[in-house]
């Protein structure tokens, strides 16, 4: 993906393609496709859409789209998953405008960006946007590679992700409404079984070790895990990745550490290290899980690289 300008002609017309995960926010994103069809055929909007069919398949839709028309603006509609996979499949289209609809059961890159959460303000803060931001993203090299936006995380919060990922009760669950019952519950397991291991973490060429690391979590904006402010002064644009290393608890501490999160006062535990950097190498010792934006990109070791100022963003005018 190259470096992007921003600026906007005011007199263009805009057109509009539209990425729709169906099954984001256990399918309540259709009604929300729905509500906003009506609103673009109210207003005389041009658009178009597509549905992703599979895990993957917004990064193709978004590459096709974008090598068909290049200066529409695409509209990602659905969870973090879902402008997760449209920002990669937009990477190297450095003219590619991105803009965003939560309808998602986490949606942390939406709190992140001050995008509103309510679906029908963010569609008409799009329409009638004047502003375009361009903000940073994260390159991550491991068994795959790929970008993020949110937070890269190598640990037992990747653990975590990757069982609720393989559960077959997830489905279930989301169907009656309780999905985050299971993300406790296999936070719980995890807290209860998963072995912190060594880590290595360089970070702009310095090193340091950490024993009994719980997990690594590198983050561009504050949010992880569904509203989890992690990384509270981290900025999607100010070229720096905020890290958050928690190391050496007991595993009771552990969790109530998690409810200081709330306030920030995780930032202030012995335990939990904070650093600011732009390349970054980790390796674990026992091949602790990655994520990505919440997605399991890989185990073991990772190369991280700012990229700053690589996405441009249509948003809601203030
Ligand atoms: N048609 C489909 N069938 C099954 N999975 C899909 C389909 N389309 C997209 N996906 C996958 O669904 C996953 C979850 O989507 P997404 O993250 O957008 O929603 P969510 O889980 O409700 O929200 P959040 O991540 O914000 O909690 C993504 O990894 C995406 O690849």
């Amino acid at each position: 993906m190259g470096k992007v300008e921003a600026g906007r002609d005011p007199f263009e017309r805009r057109t509009y393609y539209f990425i729709i995960n169906p099954v984001a926010k256990n399918e309540g994103s259709l009604k929300i496709w729905e509500k906003t069809m009506e609103t673009l055929e109210r207003e005389g909007i041009t658009y178009n859409y597509a549905f992703t069919e599979y895990k993957g398949h917004g990064v193709e839709l978004a590459r096709e789209f974008l090598r068909r028309q290049g200066d529409a603006i695409l509209v990602a509609i659905g969870g973090d998953g879902t402008i997760h996979e449209v920002v990669n499949g937009a990477a190297g289209f450095p003219s590619a405008r991105i803009a965003y609809i939560p309808a998602g059961s986490g949606n942390d890159f939406a709190r992140g960006e001050g995008i509103n959460s309510r679906p029908s303000k963010a569609l008409e803060g799009l329409l009638h946007s004047e502003r375009e931001r361009i903000i940073d993203l994260g390159y991550y090299k491991t068994s795959s590679e790929g970008y993020f936006l949110n937070s890269l995380g190598i640990g037992l919060d990747a653990a975590i992700t990757r069982v609720v990922n393989q559960s077959q009760m997830k489905r279930y669950f989301n169907k009656i409404g309780a999905g985050k019952i299971i993300y406790f519950a296999y936070f719980l397991w995890e807290w209860m079984t998963y072995k912190p291991d060594e880590m290595e973490v360089v970070i702009d060429g310095e090193r340091h070790t950490f024993t009994n690391t719980w997990l690594v979590n590198i983050s561009n904006h504050p949010y992880f895990g569904g509203g989890i402010k992690i990384s509270p002064n981290a900025k999607p644009d100010d070229g720096i990745f905020h890290i958050l290393v928690i190391h050496n608890i007991p595993r009771l501490k552990l969790l109530l550490m998690f409810s200081t999160v709330l306030w920030g006062g995780h930032l202030r535990i012995k335990g939990v290290d904070s650093f600011e950097g732009r390349t970054i190498r980790i390796t674990s010792s026992n091949g602790a899980p990655i994520q990505a934006d919440g997605d399991n990109v890989g185990a073991g070791d990772v190369c991280i690289d700012m990229q700053q100022q690589m996405v441009k963003l249509v948003v809601q005018g203030e």
